[in-house]
């Protein structure tokens, strides 16, 4: 199949490598330096796009992608606030996008366990709830979209949580959550590819769930295997639709 890739940073670069062990040849590169490159001809010429590019550039990357019906799978984070009006564009245009905040298996494993948990702690009301995340300083968004799907996973299943909020360590601003509100805590260390945990702690325990990536390949063998499968399907997918 073949391939154009927006955004051709840490993430795109090791997509291009497992596209190519795959058999797909990539067929446009798009950087902050040849934006002007991505055009409807010019994607015409791909059977999927792929975007690893920046929460600025995202949502005008898919509007191309729709407007020359070229199916994309995004996986760059921190545009979820327009989820519903990407979804809408997509929906009325007959367009197809795949999203998700995290492209691997580990992870998308790690959210079931944590929705089963915040069932499990309907029951258990001394346990407090946080989620912590660990990310690269190169990361332009806070929380990570990982953070956010696992606190949506929180919120949506333990009744006493209704909504998150996010604390940046390291920026002197200091939150004081509400019982009602979910914190998540994110922290920015040198070379750290992601690492995900979701505490539950109680005056005489805690119970940990974490996930640590060891490098980027699991997102990167994700978002070709979405390519794939989203290749002849039309419509609005998250990549837990693959999982299921
Ligand atoms: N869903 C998932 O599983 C994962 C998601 N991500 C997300 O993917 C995104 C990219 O991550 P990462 O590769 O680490 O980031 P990088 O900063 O390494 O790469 C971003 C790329 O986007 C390019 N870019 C900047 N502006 C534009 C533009 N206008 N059009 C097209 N490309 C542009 C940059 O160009 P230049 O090189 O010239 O600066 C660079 O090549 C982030 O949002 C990150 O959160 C990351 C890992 C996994
Ligand atoms: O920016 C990153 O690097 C990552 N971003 C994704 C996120 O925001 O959750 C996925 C992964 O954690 C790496």
């Amino acid at each position: 199949m073949k391939l154009a890739l927006l955004g051709y940073g840490k993430m795109g670069q090791i997509i291009e490598k497992f596209a190519v062990e795959r058999g797909h040849e990539i067929v446009l590169k798009i950087t902050i330096d040849n934006q002007e490159d991505l055009t409807r001809e010019n994607l015409k010429a791909a059977d999927v796009a792929i975007d690893f590019s920046t929460p600025d550039s995202v949502l005008r990357n898919i509007d191309v992608c729709f407007d020359a019906q070229v199916p994309v799978v995004v996986g760059t984070t921190g545009w979820y606030g327009k989820l519903q009006e990407v979804k809408d564009d997509c929906d009325k245009s007959n367009n197809t996008l795949l999203y998700g905040s995290n492209f691997s298996i580990g992870v998308n494993l790690f959210f079931k366990l944590n929705q089963t948990l915040a069932k499990l702690m309907n029951n258990y009301p001394a346990y407090e709830v946080q989620v912590e995340e660990i990310h690269h300083t190169q990361k332009l968004d806070a929380p990570s979209g990982t953070a956010i799907t696992l606190a949506e996973g929180i919120v949506e299943n333990l009744e006493r949580k209704q909504e998150w909020l996010n604390e940046v360590v390291g920026t002197g601003v200091e939150l004081f959550p509400k019982p009602e509100q979910l914190l998540i805590e994110s922290h920015r260390i040198e070379n750290i590819p992601g690492t995900h945990t979701v505490i539950y702690s109680s005056e005489v325990d805690e119970i940990e769930i974490k996930h640590t990536a060891h490098n980027r390949a699991g997102f990167a063998l994700g978002a070709v295997v979405a390519a794939e499968w989203v290749r002849d399907k039309k419509g609005f997918f998250n990549i837990t639709d693959i999982f299921e």
